[in-house]
């Protein structure tokens, strides 16, 4: 296969055709009659019972960022009323700054439109007791990272229901597919993507509504009594109620809907914000796809949870990100109001920045290099951060990437520190709260096996998947990542990636896929490598290396007339760092890889149509 079609190829999905929306009961939409007090508040205090949002006004010095949830963040800021809190900076998109208070009022518009439509609740298809006017119904939400997407999913948990965030990047099959499988009501989308989604809607028999555009900062000031409404009067119960359902990659197999709750996601929101010191001077920019728990938790729920401010780029652009930070960082130690603070992203990201930094001019180089240096943290992670990119990085702009390890069922459990080492090729210890611990194979006594966790940031289950849900937990209660892993001398975790696609079984050796490219990378000639185990009727499996050359080298061979590169060069070079049994046996060069939205190549579907071609 060509590396052209291989860059088109796009794992299958089956799409169900026989979905069949069951009857919406009507639920009427029910004013909670017990409010119960939101966890943390002390229990002398129990005369707020009653008090429904006028409690958020006369106790907003409660909801400082460290207490409280996701949603008791926006009511806080909301309770506030024209207070800094409410005009502070919550998303910038598209040169628009848009306020906490304007998000806030725009989810009570959308949460407005829910409670019209009796139709919504979930029906007969609801799988729990729900509350507000959708009772736990399936709100799907299609937008590019704007502030309508956080209005839809704000407005979503105002009213009871559980957000599915859907890609702008899916081809029709996978959205209908992800749509009947999460049994989706009501489908909200911007402007920019409603007919193809009134359409979509119509073949998977949702509703379909348009998010109306959130008004920014320049327009209006939102004043507080807009911002009073019934849809507050939620808290205490919801806390264990689904909340929203992200979608696995689908890198070991067909995605699968992951449940959170309101509980899980205000734990992980908590454990980012104190593990990497988020507070409301930062200022995140953000990159990275709205489907995935990287771009959703890391960069945007829990920056809005520390009130920080996220700036949305449209898309990954190398030379936008270079030049947004250089405004952020003028010469002359100046720094502007809106200053990025924090940046994350996948490793590939940080390639591609570094090859843009190559080929920029001495000057520009200096001046980008030195705004990167001001940022106050950078971070790595969705895939294995190879260490050449890791230290070219660091000697480029000083950062020595926080890179940590996360999951869509647990989001983020283990990671590097803000302060103190952060060791490369390990993504370091688990954080507060979390437990893990390596399930070890009987027979293997080098420390390697299954990295499993626990912690209070576990998703509910697959939806509609019990019997996986319960094949993918320990009898003690920790889920098994399927990841294989071990822990070092320091108690830092190194992952050896996937065991269905990233360890190989060669002659008897159990090799680490994720090792190999590493080392691999160090190569001057390697741009980009992926190593898999081919099917080898010899030695069970062989290692395969496909290579993407560095384009500069590759001008060069060619103009020579030499091949980029072969199998003896490459095995020739690495066998001082590799041991034998560790070095390729077959070699793809290719023009760029099939990587995903996260930057990902899906190992086993690639192994299967390279398997299938021998
Ligand atoms: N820092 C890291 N180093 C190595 N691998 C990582 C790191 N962070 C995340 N990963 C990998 O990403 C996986 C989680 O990604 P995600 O939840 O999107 O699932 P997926 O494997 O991409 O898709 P699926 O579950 O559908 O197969 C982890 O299990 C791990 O293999």
């Amino acid at each position: 296969m060509t590396a052209t079609a291989l860059k088109s190829f796009n794992y299958s999905l089956s799409l169900i055709t026989t979905h069949h929306r069951l009857n919406h009961n009507y639920y009427s939409y029910a004013i909670l009659s017990c409010r119960r007090l939101p966890r943390f508040q002390p229990a002398s205090t129990s005369s707020f019972l009653n008090s429904g949002f006028r409690f958020f006004h006369s106790n907003r010095h409660l909801f400082s960022s460290q207490s409280g949830s996701l949603m008791e963040v926006f009511k806080a800021a909301c309770s506030e009323g024209s207070s800094s809190s409410c005009d502070r900076i919550a998303i910038k998109a598209d040169g628009k700054s848009y306020s906490y208070g304007q998000l806030i009022s725009s989810a009570l518009s959308i949460s407005k439109l829910f409670s019209k439509d009796n139709s919504l609740n979930g029906g007969e298809t609801k799988k729990y007791e729900g509350f507000g006017s959708l009772k736990g119904a399936r709100i799907g939400i299609v937008a590019k990272p704007s502030a309508e997407f956080v209005a839809g999913v704000l407005g979503t948990w105002f009213s009871g229901g559980v957000a599915v965030p859907l890609a702008l990047s899916y081809p029709e099959a996978e959205l209908l597919h992800v749509m009947n499988d999460s049994d989706i009501s009501l489908l909200l989308s911007t402007e920019d993507h409603s007919e193809t989604m009134k359409t979509i809607a119509a073949k998977s028999g949702a509703q379909y509504h348009l998010i109306p555009l959130v008004v920014d900062s320049s327009s209006e000031t939102v004043a507080s009594n807009q911002l009073q409404d019934n849809s507050f009067e939620t808290e205490g119960k919801f806390l264990d109620e689904p909340a929203l359902i992200v979608y696995t990659s689908g890198t070991t197999g067909k995605p699968k809907g992951v449940v959170h709750t309101h509980n899980s996601i205000n734990s992980q929101v908590k454990m980012l914000t104190e593990a990497w010191e988020y507070t409301s001077a930062d200022h995140i920019l953000h990159c990275l796809p709205l489907h995935h728990v990287h771009g959703l938790f890391n960069a945007l729920f829990a920056p809005l949870y520390a009130r920080s401010s996220v700036e949305f780029l449209p898309k990954f652009s190398v030379s936008g990100i270079w030049r947004r930070w250089r405004e952020s960082y003028p010469v002359n130690d100046e720094k502007t109001d809106d200053a990025i603070t924090v940046f994350t992203g996948v490793p590939t990201m940080y390639t591609r920045l570094i090859q843009g930094y190559e080929a920029m001019d001495k000057e520009m180089q200096d001046s980008s290099a030195s705004a990167a240096r001001k940022l106050r943290l950078m971070m790595s992670g969705s895939s294995a951060l190879p260490r050449p990119v890791m230290h070219q990085w660091e000697s480029i702009t000083g950062h020595r990437l926080l890179e940590r390890y996360g999951m869509t069922e647990f989001v983020m459990a283990i990671s590097n520190p803000l302060r103190g080492e952060r060791k490369a090729g390990t993504v370091g210890k688990p954080l507060p709260g979390v437990e893990a611990k390596i399930k070890q194979d009987e027979n293997d006594l080098n420390g390697v096996g299954e990295i499993c966790v626990k912690s209070p940031s576990l998703f509910k289950e697959y939806w509609n998947l019990p019997e996986v849900t319960k094949e993918s937990f320990t009898e003690d209660g920790y889920f098994k990542t399927g990841d294989a892993g071990r822990v070092d001398e320091d108690g830092y975790y190194v992952i050896l990636g996937r065991n269905s696609a990233d360890i190989m079984k060669v002659g008897g050796y159990k090799l680490s896929a994720l090792e190999i490219e590493s080392t691999l990378l160090e190569h001057p000639t390697v741009a980009e490598c992926c190593v898999l185990g081919l099917t080898d009727k010899d030695y069970g499996e062989a290692v395969t290396a496909i290579i993407v050359a560095e384009t500069e080298a590759k001008k060069r061979r060619e103009d020579e007339s030499k091949p980029v590169m072969t199998l003896e060069e490459l095995s020739g070079w690495a066998k001082d760092k590799l041991a034998p049994y560790k070095l390729p046996t077959r070699l793809l060069i290719w023009e760029s890889l099939p990587r995903n939205a996260m930057g990902k190549v899906n190992k086993k579907e690639l192994k299967k149509s390279l398997d299938n071609q021998e």
